[in-house]
């Protein structure tokens, strides 16, 4: 039975955001890391969420917020072990994400082999943007993403450089974690992350389709 649902503010429903990490070789490459063989997933509550109009905050325990911009794919009905033939049917839509880190935390994190949860899954972790609907973006391998902080350009890629493509990645990550109807996936962010400040204003944006801005606060604790 359809969904009584609106999909188009999936962000509302509390499901799964499935992020994938490592995903773009010279992204890896400037946080030196290794180019991952198999996908690098962590996950973010449905908390993480922001939309536009609403603040980014730097959480109190961090000095060193990083943007990562990232095309987010929006999970239109329910798989497990989906094929890689099968695993476009599965995408409903698309939005442009941002997944901020806290990287200082993620290096202490990483150092000491715990989970980024610290670093990745706070509040207002994850800004969204308006959805998108699947015919908008005939071909999701190929659009630009791009990232300015304060009018200056940080990040700018084409999909078509992601390490795993969609169809490999909603297959790989469906046969451990079942995807349903609402579910986020982040496909992971191309080179350029950096530090944002109180203030600042990030605006990102796909090329032809849509732009966002958010200004970034500092929590109070
Ligand atoms: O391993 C690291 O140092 C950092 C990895 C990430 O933050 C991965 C991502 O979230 C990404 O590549 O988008
Ligand atoms: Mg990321």
């Amino acid at each position: 039975m359809a969904s009584s649902r609106n999909l188009t503010r999936f962000w509302e429903w509390g499901r799964k955001i499935i992020c994938v990490g490592r995903n773009y070789t010279e992204h890896a490459m400037e946080l030196k890391n290794t180019i991952p063989t198999e996908p690098v997933l962590f996950l973010k509550p449905s908390s993480a969420y922001v939309r536009e109009g609403a603040s980014v905050l730097i959480p109190y325990y961090s000095s060193n917020l990083h943007h990562e911009v990232e095309l987010g794919l929006v999970i239109g009905k329910l798989g497990k072990a989906i094929s890689q033939e099968a695993a476009m049917d599965h995408v409903a839509g698309y939005v442009l994400c941002l997944d901020m880190t806290a990287r200082d935390i993620q290096e202490e994190c990483k150092k000491k082999g715990l989970p980024w949860t610290l670093a990745k899954a706070f509040d207002t972790s994850c800004p969204v943007s308006d959805f998108i609907p699947k015919e908008k973006i005939p071909d999701p391998h190929n659009i630009k993403i791009w990232l300015k902080v304060n009018d200056k350009v940080r990040q700018e890629s084409n999909t078509a450089s992601m390490i795993f493509s969609i169809p490999y990645l909603i297959s790989y990550i469906s046969k451990i974690i079942a995807l349903e109807e609402g579910d986020l996936i982040l496909t992971g962010t191309p080179k350029g992350v950096a530090s944002v400040q109180e203030n600042d204003e990030m605006k990102a944006g796909i090329d032809g389709i849509l732009s966002m801005k958010f200004t970034v606060r500092k929590q109070s604790h």
